[in-house]
C-alpha cells in the first residue's frame, strides 16, 4: 500500500542543519497497522507529514499503491488528502462548531451535496458511537469523546489510509485503550491502512501488527511487532520493551549452584502449543524447574517467557536443541 524509499527530509536552518529523516525504507501492507515510535526528535512527526504531504522530502520515492505521490499534481495531490485521513494528539477541533458542524465540514470542503451531509455524518457517528452527541460542542466533550470526533471526521470522504499523530498521547490509560479498540475495530471494519506515530511502546503493543523504531533520522529496527517484543536487536527496542516487561532476572530470587544454569526463554505463538520443555526433559536427561513465566497479549499472537533452572550433564546440548525449535534463549546463570 505504501512504499517509502531512502527517503530523506534535510531541515537546514541558521543554527545548522538536521537530517530528520535518513535513508528511510518501509513497506506497509494493506491490512498493517503500522507503528513508529522513536524517542522525542527521533524523526517521526516529520515521516508522517511527508506521507502527506504537509511536508516536501529532500530526496527519496513514497509510492501510495504504485504511485509516486510526489510527482501528483493539484488535482491528484487533492484527490490523495481525501483518501488520507489524519488524526492529532490535540484534536484540532473546530471550537465553534458543534459535532456535526466538526464532521460536515470534512465533506462540505470535500464538494458533497448539501443534502447528503445529514445522513453521511450520522453513519459516521454511528461508526464512532457518538450518535448522542450530534449537538455537543467540542468544550462540553470529554478527551475521548473529541478524539472520536476528529476520527468521524478523518473518515468522512472514506479513506484507505488513517495516518494518527500521538492520537492517544493526551488521553488517559482507560480513555486510550477505548480509542486504540475503535482503531482495530475501524481497521477491520472498512480495510483500513493505518499508520500511526507514538513514543508509547503501549500502543505499539495493544494495535499494531507491524512496527519500525527510529532513532536519530533513522529507522534502526522494523519488523513484526511479535517478532520485535520476543527477539528485539537493537539497544532502544530492548530499552522500550524493558518498560514494560519487568526484567525478570532482578525480580526472580534463585540460588546460584554451581552445576546448574539459570535460562530465559522466549517463544511466540505456535510454539506455545509445542512441548518444548518436556521433550527436552527426556531428550537430554534434564531437570527443569520453572523459576517464573509471563505471557505478553500482542495483537497476532501471544509471547510467552519463561525462567527455568537446569541440572543435568547434557545441558549445552539441550540448549543447542531449543534454539532450533524457534525459540530464543538467554542465559542468566551459568553456575
Ligand atoms: N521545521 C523544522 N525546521 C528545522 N528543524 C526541524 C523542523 N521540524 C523538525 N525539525 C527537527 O527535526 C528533528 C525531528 O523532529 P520531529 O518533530 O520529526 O521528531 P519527533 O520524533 O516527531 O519528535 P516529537 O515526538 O518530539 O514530536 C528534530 O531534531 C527537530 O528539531
Amino acid at each position: 500500500m505504501i512504499e517509502i524509499k531512502d527517503l530523506n527530509k534535510l531541515y537546514s536552518s541558521a543554527i545548522g542543519d538536521v537530517l530528520a529523516v535518513k535513508n528511510v525504507n518501509l513497506n506497509i501492507k494493506e491490512d498493517d497497522i503500522y507503528g513508529i515510535m522513536g524517542l522525542s526528535g527521533a524523526g517521526k512527526s516529520t515521516l508522517i507529514r511527508l506521507l502527506n504531504r504537509l511536508e516536501e522530502p529532500s530526496s527519496g520515492e513514497i509510492l501510495v499503491e504504485g504511485n509516486n505521490i510526489l510527482k501528483f499534481n493539484d488535482t491528484e495531490l487533492k484527490e490523495y488528502r481525501k483518501k488520507t485521513g489524519m488524526i492529532f494528539q490535540h484534536f484540532n477541533l473546530l471550537q465553534s462548531r458543534d459535532v456535526f458542524g466538526n464532521i460536515a465540514f470534512a465533506l462540505e470542503i470535500a464538494g458533497w451535496d448539501k443534502n447528503d451531509i445529514p445522513s453521511r455524518v450520522k453513519e459516521l457517528l454511528t461508526l464512532v458511537e457518538l450518535e448522542d452527541k450530534e449537538r455537543a460542542f467540542p468544550s462540553q466533550l470529554s478527551g475521548g469523546q473529541k478524539q472520536r470526533v476528529a476520527i468521524a471526521r478523518a473518515l468522512a470522504n472514506n479513506p484507505k489510509i488513517l495516518l494518527s499523530d500521538e492520537a492517544t498521547s493526551a488521553l488517559d490509560p482507560k480513555t486510550t485503550k477505548s480509542i486504540l479498540d475503535l482503531l482495530k475495530d475501524l481497521q477491520k471494519k472498512l480495510g483500513l491502512t493505518i499508520v500511526l506515530i507514538t513514543h508509547q511502546m503501549e500502543v505499539i503493543r495493544s494495535v499494531c501488527n507491524r512496527a519500525a523504531i527510529m532513532d536519530k533520522g533513522e529507522v534502526i529496527e522494523e519488523g513484526s511487532v511479535d517478532r520485535i517484543f520476543s527477539n528485539p536487536r537493537t539497544e532502544m527496542a530492548k530499552e522500550f520493551i524493558s518498560h514494560l516487561i519487568p526484567e525478570e532476572t532482578e525480580e526472580v530470587d534463585f540460588v546460584k549452584s554451581p552445576g546448574k544454569k539459570i535460562i530465559k526463554l522466549s517463544y511466540i505463538g505456535h510454539t506455545v502449543e509445542k512441548p518444548v520443555i518436556s521433550q527436552m526433559v527426556r531428550m537430554f536427561d534434564i531437570d527443569a524447574n520453572i523459576v517464573s513465566g509471563s505471557i505478553d497479549k500482542l495483537v497476532t499472537q501471544n509471547v510467552g517467557h519463561l525462567i527455568l533452572e537446569l541440572s543435568g550433564e547434557r545441558q549445552e546440548e539441550a540448549l543447542n536443541w531449543i534454539k532450533k525449535e524457534d525459540v530464543e534463549i538467554k542465559v542468566i546463570y551459568n553456575g
